[in-house]
């Protein structure tokens, strides 16, 4: 496994090992915020575009606004946040951070979060929210923006991994960005063995953070969870890892320019 420091006047000391610390401690957010969604039923006048007094759906409307308030006190001077609705974002109030520069500037700015919006909403919010409307509107759409901020974090951190990886090795990896050949770069920074030690473990977390307690009879609660395990980890194996690979694809194209 790297050890090496990503660059010496970074000071950040990341290694590969350490970008995949950070990735398993966001399994712990994702699948927290998974669980507080489940909570509510599906509510979908939040997602209803045509919502009186308000110009989107309440949702978009919700985010958007949420990330208004978040940019003016700094929440995107971080290269880990990257906002869903980077058009028209105000300009900060508070004095710059000066956040270390770790990512090579041409790849600081991919966003893939249009991608992720649709595939929360059209492909996973179905697989593990119930049926109904209880008209809790506001606190759904707030797990909502949880949800896309933790997944959205997650798959750009794919940005990180690639620098580490490209840096570790650029003799492996130099040909075929010069030669823009996507295949080749997806087949370099796969490891099989990882992704699978991922499923297996998101399965593994959705089980503990997600069981029923009863205090009576324990197993009256027992194989019930609160979000469906084996959902989580095909979540990550089919959209988390593959789009975060993605990210990293897209990041070592302009890695050299
Ligand atoms: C993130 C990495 O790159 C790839 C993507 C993975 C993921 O998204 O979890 C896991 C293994 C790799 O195939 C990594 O190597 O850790």
């Amino acid at each position: 496994m790297s050890k090496k420091p990503i660059s010496s006047d970074s000071c950040l000391n990341m290694t590969l090992d350490s970008v995949r610390e950070s990735l398993i401690g966001q399994e712990d957010t994702i699948i927290f915020c998974l669980i507080e969604r489940a909570k509510y039923p599906i509510n979908c006048p939040l997602y209803d575009e045509s919502v009186a007094g308000v110009p989107s759906s309440l949702v978009e409307y919700i985010v958007k606004e949420t990330e208004a308030l978040h940019a003016k006190v700094g929440r995107y001077e971080s290269p880990e946040e990257n906002p869903f609705f980077p058009e028209n974002l105000p300009p900060l109030i508070v004095p710059p951070h000066n956040i270390p520069q770790v990512l090579h500037p041409s790849g600081i700015s991919i966003n893939i979060n249009k991608t992720i919006w649709d595939m929360y909403f059209n492909q996973l919010l179905p697989l593990f929210v119930r049926d109904g409307n209880d008209g809790n509107y506001v606190p759904t759409a707030t797990c909502d923006l949880h949800c896309l901020q933790a997944l959205s974090r997650r798959i750009h951190y794919g940005k990180f991994v690639a620098e580490i990886k490209f840096m570790d090795a650029p003799e492996d990896y130099s040909p075929a960005i010069r030669a823009q050949d996507r295949a080749t770069l997806m087949s370099l920074l796969t490891f099989k063995n990882v992704e699978e030690m991922v499923k297996q473990r998101v399965e593994k977390k959705a089980m503990v953070f997600g069981q029923e307690v009863s205090l009576n009879d324990p197993d009256d609660k027992k194989g019930k969870y609160k979000v469906d395990p084996s959902m989580v980890s095909r979540l990550y194996g089919e959209w988390v890892m593959p789009l975060t690979k993605l990210v990293q694809v897209e990041y070592l194209l302009r890695r050299l320019d």
